[in-house]
């Protein structure tokens, strides 16, 4: 007692030292900005009164360009301030969570306190509190007491641990600290897991796992790939790594624009929004397959969302449908459509382009021939075939204005012949060239600009040339049904999700588009749901970018895949250094939750639980849908007055939940989650169990879970998604008999 006393004091002193110098600190940034604020204020009116605010004259663009830059550093001091600020702000609520004691082979202790960011006392060059994400960190996260190593850019450190203490610092008051000589101990996690979740996801720095923070800290890979069961941690660690590159990537200014997350939906991306922000970082662009359609094709067609197309396939009964639908999907996002798609390319190159020769001015300026066989050149094979058609309708173009002159004097000549005209007569000869002109402009543009969409239709509609590009590949049985239902789906107004990404994959080949260029790391969650033909298109828009990809194998909705998915993703995206992990613990579910979702899981996965125990989920029997309904509303109730905060009520289907949300909405304040419609999961939901991935709910009801609703290999995949977004109370709900996969 009296040395924790005695330990008591040195920590309140050292807490309070810390606290002057934030203090400090926040205070001089905070005369600054007011300073800084004023004098960006009074600049930007500045400009504002003394430059044109548009101009055609070089001079003067010149001009607005010399004040826009001093301009644009004011800014970014500025905004470089205000995020000091918001740093000390968080610091001065709670500067440090941990402390190691290290001793540096041949050098003396150091306690070294981790918080969420360096602090450092200016005159005395102290450094109170190191980032967690500095490499002297990473001792916290991975070693118990005892000989520690760590790799620093200078090589590789060794030393001792001889003391691990943990802190609760809250609005800048000690709550309590506890030594450990484990690596981050259970109790600080248990504390973490224990509490209700919130609407939007919580960051781990306190008790990042040893697994976890090899990942976080991965340089060394271009590509990281995470298997991770339910509830592992795989999005927290995507996100801390993004936090972690940010910091180290400082020197080669790796920065929030260098970095994109591909998420599922827009739902999840608001879910995960606060975690940079909290880490006191800029949040990255969260963009979804459809945004990236729309960045790559403008509006020229609308797309049928992912969402629309897990819909159609849960609630479709009709089980030949939905297997033709399926196969449909699994076919086109395939490796072999992508080389269908490669091979239409060569062919389009050989035999699509509609050459003709061109005259002009009584002589041919270049010939068919010469046009096909310039097409074809070898050395330009790498060039995108947009490019080099661009570069065709340049050449033409070119020797076109070098024989416009003598056209132009043909033409007066011809003019000054037929003087029954009022014009002058240059001008009438240059108003007859620019008319001839249209025809001869269209017909250039008609094969050396390619027009994308009915190109793809050209694709499924010549049946026989798609045998033929597909000679040699694994063709599903049904390719023909498939090559029907996708003319015939072709033909309407929106295009289907599929078809939305054969569509722009076909398009990045064909364009070899260079935004995006500035990506140097992306982030893809969820991967499990995605298919080859996604990892191609990340491939051709992100071309030199690092990967950290996280999945679940048995999370997928549509379609079985396992691990082999990975390999298959290692293939496209080529990266020279890849590494697999594997995370089996699940951090979220109760013990409880997490034995009984396993049942859903039967691939070679081993699950394991974290040691933290609830309540056993329940199974509810009732003998009518109302009665059943009823029952729900009760429980909700029971769940809120127990202190429950989120709870989320899942059905399999958005058919299924709006059914459900008609029948219950005036018993109980619930939302009903739909693809655009809601920001925010607060409160009670109800939710397809495809829209409530990667989110996490204290209760969660999983609704209608009968031997009808539940009976394929697929359905146990979404029994196991809806049970696993429990953290502490799960209770699932039924009428008539029971599915098969809870007996
Ligand atoms: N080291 C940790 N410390 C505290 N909490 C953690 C830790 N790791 C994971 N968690 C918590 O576990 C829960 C699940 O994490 P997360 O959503 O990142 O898992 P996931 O693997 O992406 O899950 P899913 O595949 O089901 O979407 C979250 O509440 C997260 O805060």
């Amino acid at each position: 007692m009296a040395e924790y006393k005695k330990e008591l004091k040195i920590e309140s002193n050292y807490l309070d030292e810390t606290l002057a110098v934030i203090e400090n600190k926040l205070e001089q940034e905070l005369d600054n900005i007011a300073i800084k604020r004023e004098n960006l204020i009074a600049a930007r009116r500045d400009m504002y009164d003394s430059t044109p605010h548009s101009s055609q004259d070089f001079e003067q663009i010149v001009e607005m360009v010399q004040q826009l830059s001093p301009l644009q550093t004011q800014t970014h001091d500025y905004e470089a301030t205000a995020k000091r600020i918001r740093k000390y702000e968080k610091l001065l609520d709670s500067p440090y969570f941990a402390r190691v004691d290290f001793s540096e082979e041949g050098l003396e202790k150091e306690s070294i306190y981790i918080g969420l960011a360096n602090l450092m006392d200016d005159k005395t060059y102290n450094i109170y509190v190191y980032d967690w994400r500095v490499p002297i960190s990473s001792i916290f996260y991975r070693y118990e007491l005892g000989d520690v190593s760590y790799n620093s850019p200078s090589g590789t450190i060794k030393g001792e641990v001889t003391l691990k203490r943990q802190y609760e610092i809250k609005n800048s008051k000690l709550e309590y600290f506890f030594d450990s000589s484990v690596n981050v101990i259970d109790d600080i996690l248990k504390k973490a897991l224990s509490g209700n979740t919130s609407s939007k996801m919580n960051t781990i720095v306190e008790s990042i796992q040893r697994e976890q923070d090899i990942i976080i800290r991965d340089i060394d890979n271009d590509l990281v790939i995470v298997q991770g069961v339910a509830g592992s941690g795989k999005t927290s660690v995507a996100l801390h790594r993004v936090a972690f590159l940010m910091y180290q990537g400082l020197t080669e200014k790796l920065k929030s624009n260098n970095i994109v997350l591909i998420s599922p939906n827009y739902l999840f991306g608001q879910y995960i929004s606060n975690v940079l922000p909290e880490l006191g970082e800029e949040n990255i662009a969260t963009l979804t397959f459809e945004d990236l359609f729309t960045t790559i094709c403008g509006n020229i067609v609308d797309i049928k969302s992912r969402t629309a197309l897990l819909e159609k396939i849960i609630s479709t009964d009709d089980i030949k449908k939905k297997e033709l639908l399926k196969a449909s999907i699994q076919f086109k996002l395939s490796k072999e459509f992508i080389t269908i798609l490669d091979r239409f390319i060569q062919h389009f190159e050989r035999k699509m382009i509609d050459f003709t020769d061109i005259h002009y001015n009584g002589q041919c300026v270049v010939t068919r021939d010469l046009l096909k066989a310039d097409i074809l050149k070898k050395e330009k094979k790498s060039v995108p075939i947009e490019k080099r058609l661009e570069q065709i309708n340049t050449k033409i173009t070119n020797r076109l204005q070098e024989l416009r002159k003598g056209r132009l004097k043909k033409l007066e000549k011809f003019v000054h012949e037929h003087t029954d005209h009022p014009f002058h007569e240059k001008a009438f000869a240059r108003l007859l060239s620019l008319k001839e002109s249209i025809p001869l402009r269209k017909t250039i543009d008609k094969f050396t600009k390619i027009d994308y969409l009915p190109l793809y239709k050209k694709l499924f509609a010549d049946k026989d040339l798609f045998y033929r590009l597909g000679r040699g590949l694994n063709l599903p049985e049904d390719i023909e049904q498939i090559l029907n239902e996708t003319n015939k789906n072709l033909g309407e107004e929106e295009l289907s999700y599929e078809d939305a990404m054969g569509f722009i994959c076909l398009k990045l080949k064909m364009t070899g588009l260079k935004t995006h260029r500035d990506i140097k790391q992306v982030v893809v969650d969820e991967a499990q749901d995605y298919y080859p033909i996604h990892f191609e298109i990340l491939k051709l828009l992100f071309k030199d970018a690092k990967y950290t990809v996280v999945g679940d194998v048995n999370q997928t909705i549509e379609k079985q895949t396992d691990i082999s998915s990975y390999e298959l993703l290692k293939s496209i995206l080529k990266k020279q250094k890849s590494t697999t992990v594997y995370m089996n613990k699940s951090f979220r579910c109760s013990h409880e939750i997490n034995t009984f979702s396993s049942r859903f899981v039967d691939s070679d996965i081993h699950i394991e639980s974290f040691d933290r125990h609830g309540e056993m989920p329940n199974i509810v029997h009732k003998e009518s849908v109302s009665v059943l309904d009823n029952t729900v509303v009760e429980d909700v109730k029971k769940n809120q007055s127990e202190g429950y905060r989120s709870i989320a009520i899942i059905c399999k289907s958005m058919t299924q939940a709006t059914k459900l949300y008609e029948s219950i909405k005036d018993k109980i304040d619930v939302q009903l989650i739909s693809e655009y419609s809601s920001d925010t999961t607060d409160g009670i939901i109800i939710v397809p169990i495809y829209m409530a991935k990667g989110l996490e709910f204290d209760s969660v009801l999983v609704y209608g879970v009968d031997d009808k609703n539940f009976k394929a290999d697929d359905d146990k995949n979404l029994l196991y998604i809806a049970c696993t977004r429990a953290l502490h109370k799960l209770s699932l709900y039924y009428t008539g008999e029971i599915s098969k996969f809870l007996i």
